[in-house]
């Protein structure tokens, strides 16, 4: 694992010699093992930092810099990976291929069947294996998306949006899978959302953007499974609610 350090971060876009500060002045610690949660209006930075942070997009200014990384690992090498709106299934394979997929630098055939079948089971794929993308909901494409990524075995996780297209059922019952996963694997997790009961269901802290900048950070210290109809969730909501629509 490891956690993240972003120091004085800023990223400028031109657009037709127009020049647009998508972050300006960034400054966040991410613990190892951490779930952190970035919520905000529509363009004020979100997507841009996990592209900063995967490697996607080049700073216009600041350092990242990775906290506690494995011994394993050489530094810069950190591993990270990470999950779109959309599963971006590859359509020729199968559910169990496209998550193998992401072992194919992996020698050993026996710990690829052994990694890919332990995360089979974890998401409640095992019965759809052999299924294509396009034989299977859009539930089950994210949770293959999801299994894709766990068998990389990467150190912090990226989630853009990731349950944002699926119905209100199926988010639910993945959130709380996405709860269980993380308190198993203890991954670092950064995970971006317009929805501000699913930030507070799932994060340790929720970090509220703004234009560009970070406006405020909420720690959440509610144990997990959290029920959203407590006074305690809906007082936190309540706060970050607030930040986010400006009252
Ligand atoms: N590739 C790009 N080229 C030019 N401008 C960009 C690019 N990507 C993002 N921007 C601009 O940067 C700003 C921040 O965009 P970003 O996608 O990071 O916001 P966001 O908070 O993730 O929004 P949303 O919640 O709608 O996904 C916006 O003004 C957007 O127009």
């Amino acid at each position: 694992m490891a956690g993240v350090n972003i120091k004085g971060l800023c990223k400028t876009y031109t657009i037709h010699s127009q020049e647009v500060q998508a972050l300006s002045n960034i400054n966040l610690t991410i613990q190892d093992g951490s779930f952190v949660t970035l919520v905000g209006k529509s363009g004020s930075g979100k997507t841009t930092l996990l592209r900063l942070l995967c490697g996607l997009e080049q700073a216009t200014q600041g350092e990242i810099s990775f906290l506690s990384p494995k011994k394993e690992r050489a530094v810069g090498k950190e591993r990270i990976s990470i999950v779109f709106q959309e599963p971006r299934l590859m359509p020729w394979l199968t559910v169990e291929q496209n998550m193998a997929f992401a072992l194919f630098k992996e020698k050993d055939p026996l710990r690829v069947s052994r990694t890919v079948s332990h995360f089979l089971d974890m998401l409640g794929l095992k019965k759809f294996k052999d299924a294509y993308p396009a034989q299977i909901s859009g539930g089950m494409a994210q949770r293959t998306s999801l299994g894709r990524t766990l068998c990389y075995d990467p150190d912090i996780i990226l989630m853009d949006e990731p349950l944002g297209a699926l119905d209100a059922f199926t988010r639910k019952n993945l959130q709380a899978e996405l709860v269980e996963i993380f308190l198993l694997q203890k991954k670092t997790i950064i995970f971006v959302t317009h929805d501000v009961d699913e930030a507070v269901f799932l994060g340790q802290r929720v970090v509220i953007f703004e234009g560009g900048k970070i406006v405020e950070d909420v720690p959440v210290s509610l144990n997990y499974p959290r029920n959203p109809l407590s006074p305690d969730f809906f007082q936190i909501r309540e706060r970050i609610l607030g930040v986010v629509l400006g009252e």
